[in-house]
């Protein structure tokens, strides 16, 4: 049995990790952590009769007291980062789904685990074929070095670009050596028109209501074009891997960044 505390509960992501835990035979959901309702029990909330747990608003004060297995944080950039590290020093392995962290705060996230021995999975897509995407998009990198990273998601999404975007840019770093695309005088003149740009990389930010979470990797060489897309149409789509993360992570001693590095 896994004894787990979800972060967000009441978000679009955390009422679909209830319910994975509720589901799963050897997960059981030992307390959330929300900012409201302190004290309360969440089957007193709306929408979760039944679902019997310990709210606590005071992160350390829950993991002090509850002493989970994992910590599945579905926040915001702030606060998840402020979990993940309450959880490491209170020996609890957290499980992030929450993205917007800098390169930095992953290190220094990564350092922490080391230090405490504790496994850690910070995750920024957790669909599996959000996942292939990515590693296809490294592997098509090696014949086709001009490449744009278009993520399209929901408009209530506090960052950008996404989490997935930046990952993908990053593996594609690994194997692509930087360099600058289009024409060596292009000029923007409207700010922005080209889009961000990690190493070099062209990263374009669509936010429109209707939509969830989806990207396109479009690669080109001569006279051809390749394009590698997924798409995230609910929320369940994400599920199965934040199975694979907390199962996972209870055999780690050290922080693994992406699904893309514990899928076989
Ligand atoms: N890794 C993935 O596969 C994946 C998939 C979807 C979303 N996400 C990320 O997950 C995060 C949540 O997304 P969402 O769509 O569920 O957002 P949401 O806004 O629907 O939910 C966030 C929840 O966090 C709660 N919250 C905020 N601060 C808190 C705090 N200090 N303590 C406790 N709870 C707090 C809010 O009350 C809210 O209920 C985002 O960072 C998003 O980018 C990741
Ligand atoms: O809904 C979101 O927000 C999502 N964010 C992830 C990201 O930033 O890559 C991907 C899944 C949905």
């Amino acid at each position: 049995m896994i004894r787990i505390v979800i972060a967000g509960p009441r978000g679009r992501m955390g009422r679909e990790a209830v319910a994975l835990v509720q589901r799963t035979d050897h997960f059981e959901l030992a307390a959330v952590i929300d900012r409201r309702y302190d004290g309360q029990n969440l089957a007193e909330i709306d929408g979760f009769s039944g679902v019997d747990a310990p709210i606590y608003t005071d992160a350390a004060r829950c993991f002090a007291e509850v002493k989970p297995d994992v910590l599945i944080d579905l926040t915001t950039p702030e606060a998840g980062k402020r979990h993940a590290e309450l959880a490491l020093r209170h020996g609890v392995r957290p499980v992030v789904g929450t993205t917007g962290f800098t390169p930095d705060e992953i290190e220094r996230l990564t350092e922490l685990a080391e230090e405490k021995e504790l496994g850690a999975i910070i995750a920024p897509n957790f669909a599996v074929g959000a996942v292939l995407m990515m590693k296809f998009a490294r592997m098509a990198a090696k014949y086709f070095t001009d490449v744009e990273i278009i993520e399209l998601h929901h408009d209530q999404k506090l960052d950008a670009p996404s989490g997935t975007a930046l990952k993908t840019a990053q593996l594609i770093a690994e194997v692509r050596p930087e360099k600058k695309q289009g024409h060596p005088d292009e000029k923007e003149t409207l700010a922005g028109a080209r889009g961000a740009a990690y190493a070099g990389i062209p990263i374009h930010s669509v936010r429109l209501p209707g939509l969830v979470a989806h990207q396109e990797v479009m690669f080109g060489g001569d006279g051809q074009t390749l394009t590698i897309r997924h798409d995230s149409f609910d929320r369940r789509s994400f599920m199965s891997g934040v199975k694979l993360a907390v199962e996972t992570v209870m055999h780690l001693h050290t922080l693994v960044y992406g699904l893309e590095q514990i899928l076989d």
